[in-house]
């Protein structure tokens, strides 16, 4: 039977190790939002798993919301244009609002994002992203909290898909070149 992890030439972070990394943010996110109006916005799909182990290590109390958009497709480069198939339920006006993004590669969709989000006026706007992928960037924007810088590589697992595949491996690695006919 063929497994996902015989697709994978490197695994770069192991299940622990973004345990690790994502409790870390969580504290430091629960001691800067302790009095405030924290809403945490997910951007679908990429983001999902570490959602949802960051928001159990936030200790205060949250508010959540999704968001999903798309640019890559199928493909390993963005298209250039990001698309939103799915917009946010709450209004923002008074929330603290951090956008929870598993990746900031090109920078193109948490530019689109923030832009999109400061327009509607919440009290406060911060991004967050596990993977920072800085070599990649075309679009000048920081996130304000980095769970930890990758190389530029094509990375999947832990929410990240390649063709809408892997995103389930509890850990991060890279593809053999062959899975992707390189
Ligand atoms: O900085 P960028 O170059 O814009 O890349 C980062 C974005 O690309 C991926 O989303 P994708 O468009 O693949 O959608 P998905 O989350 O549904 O996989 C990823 O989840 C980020 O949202
Ligand atoms: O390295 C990546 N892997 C998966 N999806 C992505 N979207 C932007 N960069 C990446
Ligand atoms: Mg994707």
């Amino acid at each position: 039977m063929h497994q996902m992890t015989d697709d994978i030439q490197e695994v770069l972070f192991s299940e622990e190790r973004l345990a690790e990394i994502v409790s870390k943010m969580g504290a430091k996110i629960s001691e800067d939002y302790k009095d405030k109006n924290l809403l945490l916005v997910s951007i679908l799909k990429g983001s999902v798993v570490f959602m949802s182990d960051l928001m159990r290590s936030v200790t205060t109390p949250c508010s959540i919301d999704f968001m999903a958009v798309s640019s890559y497709g199928s493909g390993m480069k963005t298209s250039g244009v990001v698309k939103i198939i799915k917009d946010l339920d709450i209004n923002l006006k008074g929330y603290d609002v951090l956008v929870v993004e598993d990746i900031l590669d090109s920078g193109l969709t948490l530019s689109y994002i923030l832009e999109l989000l400061q327009a509607r006026e919440p009290k406060s706007i911060r991004l967050c992203t596990l993977f920072d992928k800085p070599d990649r960037r075309t679009v000048g924007i920081k996130a304000d909290y980095v769970g930890t810088v990758v190389p530029d590589e094509f990375i999947v697992g832990y929410g990240l898909d390649y063709d809408e595949k892997y995103r389930n491996l509890p850990f991060v690695g890279i593809l053999k070149p062959e899975v992707y006919g390189g």
